[in-house]
């Protein structure tokens, strides 16, 4: 046995949505928030905690549930029995929790009706709960684990998404925040979305696992590609209009450029092969620092397959505007340039047809045609106009993707490496070509 924090640091280094990856943590308690509960065997503490073992230090939140008694069923969430010999649970697959966080998510919402709590099986970077009324799969919760100061943008752009009537996205219904030490800020306060409750979507089918199966099947994928290039481009125009636009500065460009060279020079640390494209690749990077850029606009920030449900009756819907999870919060949380989400989507064409026996390419090139068609039809904006910097984007987030599956998935480092080898050889082909 051993205390809570102890149960907590043996704990979270095999959790998923643990960044640190490779390190031992170090944690430190920043606060414990007490939540009622009207559970007479439950103590819930909601607990900030700060592990200090990475390069960066990262904030998360775990919410834990305290019981005298295991249920059998609670066994596989079981964080660890303390020096009290009470058994600590992980709060989002504990009923009295998420009860609790539904009372302060949706104070409308009356408890009585909440029939079942179940966390979303799914590996994920948050953690989210599906909540029944009355029987029916209704409001899924989404509980940041890894915190920071400042709006997260996923409950920012989904909840203006919404606002503006827009479909596209969930229905939003409330928000968290709360707030911690931090000598770093004036008032040596910082402040922070923990949570977001939105309509849960039954019946959704998730977009990677659609295009996996049209790919394996050999199935033309390219009408439901169009609608996502519509849908998407749907979603740039409604974000444009909705919150804060600005035009591209030089100091913009610069700054884009150095990120991502900085994230090159990162991903040659962990996957040294690249340093053999180094060259290649900041010679792309330069001639898109040198072209026309658009105006810059709020986007997605990590859009993939994976980010698009297939709903039915509705069409496409995304999810998680929370930008890439290993790129600095103060990066994702402005104003950027739509293209990289363009970029990003047709790196997942490629992945799924990566992820396929045989490797589809031509599967993965249809698909990224009819998504450029579906975006040009909704918006009048062709991506393709912009290629210089659309390939730059493609390489940018391709190298992203080596950092990624190195950490996470080392057997299919090879779908980025193969990505970055195709794109430079087709960028040398048009440079020959002129
Ligand atoms: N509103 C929703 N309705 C139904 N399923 C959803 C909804 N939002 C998310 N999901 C499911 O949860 C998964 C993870 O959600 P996501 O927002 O991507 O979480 P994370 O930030 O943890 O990556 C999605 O891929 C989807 O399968
Ligand atoms: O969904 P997250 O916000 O957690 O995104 C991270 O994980 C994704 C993998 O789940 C990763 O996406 C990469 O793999 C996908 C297939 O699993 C593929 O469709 C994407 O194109 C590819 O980028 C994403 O990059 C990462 O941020």
């Amino acid at each position: 046995m051993s205390n809570t924090l102890e149960c907590i640091t043996e704990w979270i280094g095999r959790q998923r949505w643990y960044a640190g990856k490779g390190h031992v943590p170090r944690l430190r308690e920043l606060s414990r928030q007490t939540i009622d509960t009207d559970d007479p065997d439950a103590t819930i503490s909601v607990i900030l905690l700060m592990d200090d073992a990475g390069h960066v230090p990262t904030l998360y939140q775990v919410p834990v549930v305290e019981r005298s008694v295991l249920q059998p069923a609670e066994r596989p969430n079981l964080v660890g029995q303390n020096d009290d010999g009470l058994f600590v649970i992980d709060g989002p697959h504990d009923p009295a929790y998420t009860r609790a966080l539904m009372r302060l998510l949706a104070p409308d919402l009356d408890p009585a009706t909440i029939t079942a709590t179940r966390v979303l099986s799914a590996e994920q970077s948050n953690t989210s709960v599906i909540v029944d009324i009355d029987g029916v799969p209704t409001i899924i919760c989404k509980v940041f684990r890894a915190l920071h100061h400042g709006e997260n943008p996923d409950v920012t752009l989904q909840a203006a998404l919404s606002a503006a009537g827009s479909t596209a996205v969930p229905r939003f219904i409330g928000q968290l925040s709360s707030e911690w030490d931090d000598v770093g800020r004036p008032g040596g306060r910082a402040t922070g979305n923990v949570a977001f409750a939105q309509e849960f979507l039954d019946g959704a089918q998730d977009g990677w696992k659609v295009a996996l199966e049209y790919a394996a099947d050999g199935r033309d994928f390219t009408e439901l590609a169009a609608a996502l290039g519509r849908q998407t481009a749907e979603v740039h125009e409604t974000l444009a209009r909705a919150l804060p636009t600005n035009d591209t500065s030089p100091a913009d460009i610069a700054a884009v450029e150095v990120s991502w060279k900085r994230r090159l020079m990162l991903a040659e640390r962990e996957v040294p092969t690249l340093m053999e494209s180094r060259e290649a690749i900041e010679a792309v990077y330069a001639a898109a620092a040198e072209c026309d850029w658009p105006r810059l606009q709020r986007i997605h920030g990590d859009y993939h397959l994976g980010q698009a449900l297939l709903v039915p009756e509705r069409g496409w819907v995304l999810v998680d505007f929370e930008g890439e999870p290993l790129r600095p919060m103060d990066e994702r949380d402005r104003p950027d340039v739509a293209l990289r989400d363009v970029a990003g989507m047709l790196r997942s064409f490629d992945y799924a047809a990566g992820a396929t026996d045989g490797w589809p390419t031509d599967w993965a090139r249809a698909s990224r045609d009819a998504f450029f068609e579906g975006y040009v039809s909704a918006s009048g904006v062709d991506p393709r106009g912009f290629s210089a910097l659309l390939d730059a984007f493609e390489l940018d987030k391709a190298v992203y993707e080596a950092i990624y599956e190195s950490r996470n998935r080392p057997d299919w480092l090879g779908i980025p490496l193969r990505g970055i080898a195709q794109l430079l050889a087709q960028r040398a082909d048009v440079t020959l070509d002129r």
